[in-house]
């Protein structure tokens, strides 16, 4: 990649932007507000001229209900080569391309699982995204040339990147980002009103707990009203597990010891279970990288080759943790390395095989 256009130079568009520019990338900076454009330049993330022709990549990083505006005036205009976008969501900006009636096949859907609680260029940087990953949402029709752009993006960034359908990316952030947002935000209410006395006392369990709750809930609003459904339903999970709860330390205040020792079971339970659940959380920034096996195979260069391969190894029900594509010099043909799980791989082969495709050992 040698030019890109971000717009909407905020946190997430400036970090790519400054990540994109170390690495010698041509970048033109666009934002509805000029001001954050000059900021942007100013922090050496390139630059706020346009291009005079149309550039390798642009990278759309405004707000979710901005997102399928902004990508279609730029495709109109012929802006680039190869589209994406970052937001938070991913079915509901793609539905919102698709009824605009646009050819998405220089258009790729992504998500990079990382971020902070400020907004804006100043708080970027140009290490936000590295070791964190990067959701992919190729669909049939994606071209190839655009998935190795967006692959080629997230190697700059030094993101991790994950191949994804854009409609479970939603179910799964709805569990793992929308759904703890919220539950920050709700144990942050309880200090609007708290007493002084008490607030003071903040240690580091509670900064934990609340530091994202200090988002712009503009942007917020925006993620949300995208995923409604899938967060409402583990919210109402979330408030079973509460009633259970509050029953159980209901009981702790009985004079019954029977009842007390139900309700310590009962708390026991809930702490049991958090355990189990905080120990799956994957090692953040800076953790060993994980060792994948490659599965290997040929491709013609044909439209929907990969939409095709990522469709057969979720029938195989195997994950695609990272996708790598080698073209041959001169030839209409690939090469794909689909990093998987060690033991998912001999299946994932067979699978390949079995569907027709040539496996490369
Ligand atoms: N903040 C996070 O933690 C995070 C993480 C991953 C992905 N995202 C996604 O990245 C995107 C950007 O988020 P952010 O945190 O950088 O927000 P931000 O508020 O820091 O920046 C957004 C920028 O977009 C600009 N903008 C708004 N509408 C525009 C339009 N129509 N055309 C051009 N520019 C426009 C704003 O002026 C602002 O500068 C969002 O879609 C969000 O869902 C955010
Ligand atoms: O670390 C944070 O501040 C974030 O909340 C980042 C976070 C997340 O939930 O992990 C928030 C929203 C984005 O879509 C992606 C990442």
């Amino acid at each position: 990649m040698k030019s890109a256009l971000v717009i909407g130079t905020g946190l997430i568009g400036t970090s790519a932007a400054l990540a994109l520019a170390s690495r010698g990338v041509l970048v033109h900076l666009a934002d509805q507000d000029p001001d954050q454009a000059r900021t942007a330049a100013v922090l050496g993330a390139g630059t706020e001229e346009p291009p005079e022709e149309p550039v390798d990549l642009v990278i759309v990083a405004a707000p979710p209900a901005h997102v399928a505006a902004a990508l279609a005036d730029a495709m109109r205009r012929g802006l680039g080569r190869g589209y994406l976008d970052v937001a938070s969501v991913k079915g509901g900006p793609r539905r919102e391309l698709e009824a605009l009636g646009l050819d998405l096949t220089a258009y790729i859907g992504t998500h990079p699982m990382s971020g902070r609680e400020r907004s804006g260029p100043l708080a970027a940087t140009s290490d936000l995204f590295e070791g964190r990953p990067w959701v992919l949402t190729p669909a049939r029709d994606t071209d190839t040339e655009v998935l190795n752009l967006a692959l080629e993006l997230v190697s700059h960034c030094r993101g991790v990147p994950v191949v994804m359908d854009a409609d479970a990316h939603d179910r799964a952030v709805a569990l793992v980002s929308h759904m703890p947002h919220l539950v920050s935000s709700l144990v942050a209410a309880r200090l609007e009103h708290a007493e002084d006395t008490a607030v003071r006392l903040c240690g580091q369990g509670i900064r934990d707990v609340t530091r994202i709750a200090a988002s712009d809930p503009r942007m917020w609003i925006d993620i949300l009203s995208a995923n409604p459904g899938p967060v409402a339903d583990l919210l109402s999970e979330v408030a079973d597990d509460l009633d259970e709860t509050v029953r159980a330390l209901r009981a702790l205040q009985s004079p019954d010891e029977a009842k007390r020792r139900k309700g310590t079971d009962g708390i026991h339970e809930v702490l049991r279970r958090g355990n189990a659940g905080q120990v799956r959380v994957p090692g953040k920034h800076g953790s060993a990288p994980r060792v994948y096996e490659t599965v290997a195979l040929l491709i013609d260069d044909q439209p929907g080759q990969l939409a095709r391969i990522f469709a057969d190894a979720d029938m195989a029900g195997v994950n695609i943790e990272d996708v790598r594509i080698e073209h041959a010099t001169g030839q209409q043909a690939g090469l794909v390395q689909l990093m998987v799980e060690q033991k998912a791989a001999p299946g994932l082969s067979a699978a390949l095989r079995e569907r027709g495709w040539t496996i490369r050992q």
